[in-house]
């Protein structure tokens, strides 16, 4: 059962606790975590300030954006559910919504219209991620940091420059969340073999854009009997179409933005593990972008064993087919000129 389930079930089971015992006192053995998701008020913000407020790890959530944060912090702080919430609007109020974070989640910025890649939101969201870093380098320097906005290639390597600059950058820190990927890679794997959806595993490496995203189906998983073997035609469409998957939702919202709802549940996803490695719990990994040396490329989504400290170990890419090689060296030289933009622009400016 992947950990989102789990936590759903644990909200709901708290509720239905709290519900029934009513004035009992309530006591809980739960360490006290802080998250704030800075871009709280948007298209993912709203729904994962939802699932953050779900989580069973989450005692304090912190809601800021330009505006707008005080009506979705007043909703989703009337669920009978553990989190304390505070909404924060407003550039005054940014310091005081990270103060403490163990986690800050960073959905802000601009999405994608039909006919633009991720490279064209560089322009705006550079600027809007690097001030948010600034100020998360300022409040809150031992915060796990997951990094939404896109482009990710780009973003990351920037808030990396931003920290370093200010001499509080801590590798094991920054996270560039791909989640998505692996959430439609198995999505789409196990509706094609016809298996469980929960019993798929299929790692997905490199970056968040295109040809940066790869799949690695020659190392999928599953539990029970497919219904169907895979051509080499059929894995290419579904490597395709995982690569594809951000457009593929611009192209259905025709104009009104990108992926959000599953975009949140990714993201919930990858806090709650964040936060599950914070507070000990063993065997916790999941694939994200971070600074590495797995390859040549200096940031590299791979999969990550999370603990009290952060990515405490980053583990390799096993075993490529010829074809997943070829995609690699494409992805590697892609993600590369996306990171040295990041880089150039967090020295100098340069958009
Ligand atoms: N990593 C991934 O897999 C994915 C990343 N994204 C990216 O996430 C970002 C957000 O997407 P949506 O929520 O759909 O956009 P949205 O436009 O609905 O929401 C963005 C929010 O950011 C806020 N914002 C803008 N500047 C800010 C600032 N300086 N401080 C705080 N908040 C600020 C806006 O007020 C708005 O509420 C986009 O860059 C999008 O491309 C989207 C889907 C998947
Ligand atoms: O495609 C986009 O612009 C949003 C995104 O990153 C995704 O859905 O994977």
């Amino acid at each position: 059962m992947n950990s989102l389930v789990r936590a759903s079930k644990q909200a709901l089971q708290n509720a239905a606790r709290s519900y029934a015992s009513r004035g009992a006192g309530g006591e809980r053995d739960v360490v006290p975590r802080k998250v704030a998701i800075l871009g709280a008020a948007g298209g993912i913000g709203q729904p994962l300030s939802l699932l953050m407020k779900m989580s069973p790890h989450v005692t304090n959530l912190a809601l800021y954006d330009i505006a707008g944060t005080p009506g979705v912090a007043a909703d989703v702080s009337h669920m009978n559910t553990i989190a304390k919430v505070k909404g924060f609007a407003g550039e005054d109020q940014l310091h005081e919504a990270l103060e403490g974070s163990d986690v800050v989640i960073i959905p802000a910025g601009v999405p994608r219209k039909p006919g633009m890649t991720r490279d064209d939101l560089f322009k705006i969201n550079a600027s809007i991620v690097q001030g948010l870093i600034k100020a998360c380098g300022e409040a809150c320097p031992k915060a796990l940091l997951n990094i939404i906005s896109n482009p990710v290639n780009s973003t990351v390597p920037i808030a990396a420059e931003t920290l370093k600059a200010m001499g509080v950058y801590d590798p094991k820190r920054l996270f560039g969340v791909t989640t998505l990927d692996l959430v439609r890679a198995r999505t789409f794997y196990a509706d094609a073999i016809g298996v469980d959806v929960n019993s798929v595993d299929v790692p997905v490496v490199g970056g968040h854009a295109g040809t940066t995203i790869l799949p690695l189906f020659s190392q999928a998983r599953h539990q029970g009997q497919a219904q169907k073997e895979l051509s080499a035609e059929e894995i290419d469409a579904l490597t395709k179409r995982t690569q594809d998957g951000g457009t593929e939702v611009v192209q259905a919202k025709a104009g009104k933005g990108s992926a959000t709802l599953s975009m949140a549940y990714a993201g919930a996803l990858f806090a709650d593990s964040c936060l599950r490695g914070l507070n000990g719990t063993a065997q916790t990994s999941e694939y994200s972008m971070v600074q590495s040396e797995v390859t040549s490329c200096p940031f590299f989504a791979s999969k990550v064993r999370l603990g009290p400290s952060g990515a405490e170990e980053i583990l390799g890419l096993g075993e490529l087919n010829e074809l997943e090689q070829k995609g690699l060296d494409v992805a590697i030289a892609e993600l590369t000129a996306s990171v040295e933009k990041g880089v150039k622009f967090a020295k100098d400016g340069s958009l």
